[in-house]
């Protein structure tokens, strides 16, 4: 069914969607989804939810991840992901995009255009991706602020506080920040690259019964581990961030490379999403057929002579 017929919606908000399947054992598999095709083929492929990235929102606008997209940029992305996967989206909100007035435009923002959660951080601009060196940490209050902030906002978004503070104040410092803010309100926390499994695991021990995500980001600080290693090490939810924007990313060149090479794409054809398959993923014949169940052509009688 189309997203245009009315009765394709879920009548539950978004956010308690998130939540149902957060209710459930085990852990949640969130896997970054860049664009409404790409959550659609999530979708296909057995997902139950999308994760929107701040650094796959910006390559793909030939942009580095350094805090500079803005609010409506993204809630043009979680309109698309949102309309075309039906799916409950967890969206990657960067710092807030200013601080706690900011923090709630973004809230508000981000729940009418579909999120069902988002994640806020603890740095201050220009942020960084978690995994680089020489991050500054706003204030531990300061963040909390921003949780309070983000609560008196939501109707029903799901809020994860992220913490970047293990490179700069080692476990015992993100331990302490991510208690502050679940005392602020936080749903989830974000503990951002950490580097071991024991890390892992003591962060984990350390914050018994709140939920946790862990974040599989490749060309990171941490080493690849499976969707059942962080389960077993005490997470509810993980993400597969920029994934499917360096694979995809990594399809473009080769087709750019070879079509300047060959004078045209002949060669990669065996690459290619068939115009059927690209058609099915969409659903091209579902508009087509809902469009024939509406518009009937009414043909104008001939005027007499
Ligand atoms: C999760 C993250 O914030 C993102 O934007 O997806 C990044 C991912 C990355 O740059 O690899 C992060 O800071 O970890």
């Amino acid at each position: 069914m189309t997203y245009l017929s009315a009765d394709s919606y879920s009548h539950i908000p978004a956010g308690e969607r998130f939540r149902a399947l957060l209710a459930r054992p085990g852990i949640l598999g969130i896997p970054g989804t860049h664009n409404g095709l790409a959550a659609q083929q999530a979708k296909a492929a057995g997902f139950e939810a999308a994760y929107l990235s701040g650094a796959a929102m910006t390559a793909s606008m030939g942009l580095p991840d350094l805090g500079i997209i803005t609010v409506d940029e993204v809630a043009f992305f979680i309109r698309q992901v949102a309309r075309a996967s039906g799916l409950p989206v967890l969206v990657d909100g960067d710092t807030g995009y200013g601080e706690a007035l900011n923090v709630m435009h973004m809230v508000r923002t981000f729940e009418d255009a579909g999120a069902a959660a988002v994640h806020l951080e603890d740095q201050i601009l220009p942020k960084k991706c978690g995994h680089l060196n020489d991050k500054k940490l706003a204030p531990a209050q300061d963040m909390a602020a921003k949780v309070a902030a983000a609560l008196h906002a939501r109707r029903h978004l799901y809020i994860i506080a992220r913490t970047d503070a293990a490179a700069s104040e080692g476990l015992d410092g993100a331990v302490a920040r991510a208690k502050l803010y679940m005392e602020a309100g936080a749903d989830a926390i974000f503990p951002e690259a950490l580097n071991t499994e024991e890390m892992f695991r003591e962060f984990a021990k350390r914050l018994p019964g709140v939920p946790l995500l862990a974040n599989m980001t490749e060309f990171g600080r941490t080493p690849f581990y499976t969707k059942e290693q962080f389960q077993d090490f005490g997470y509810k939810m993980m993400i597969w961030p920029v994934t499917s924007l360096r694979v995809a990313a990594l399809a473009q060149e080769k087709l750019y490379k070879s079509i300047a090479q060959d004078g045209g794409a002949q060669n990669c054809v065996d690459q290619m999403l068939t115009r059927k398959d690209l058609y099915a993923t969409i659903d091209y014949a579902g508009f087509e057929a809902l469009d024939a169940t509406i518009v009937k052509t009414v043909v104008p009688e001939a005027t007499p002579a």
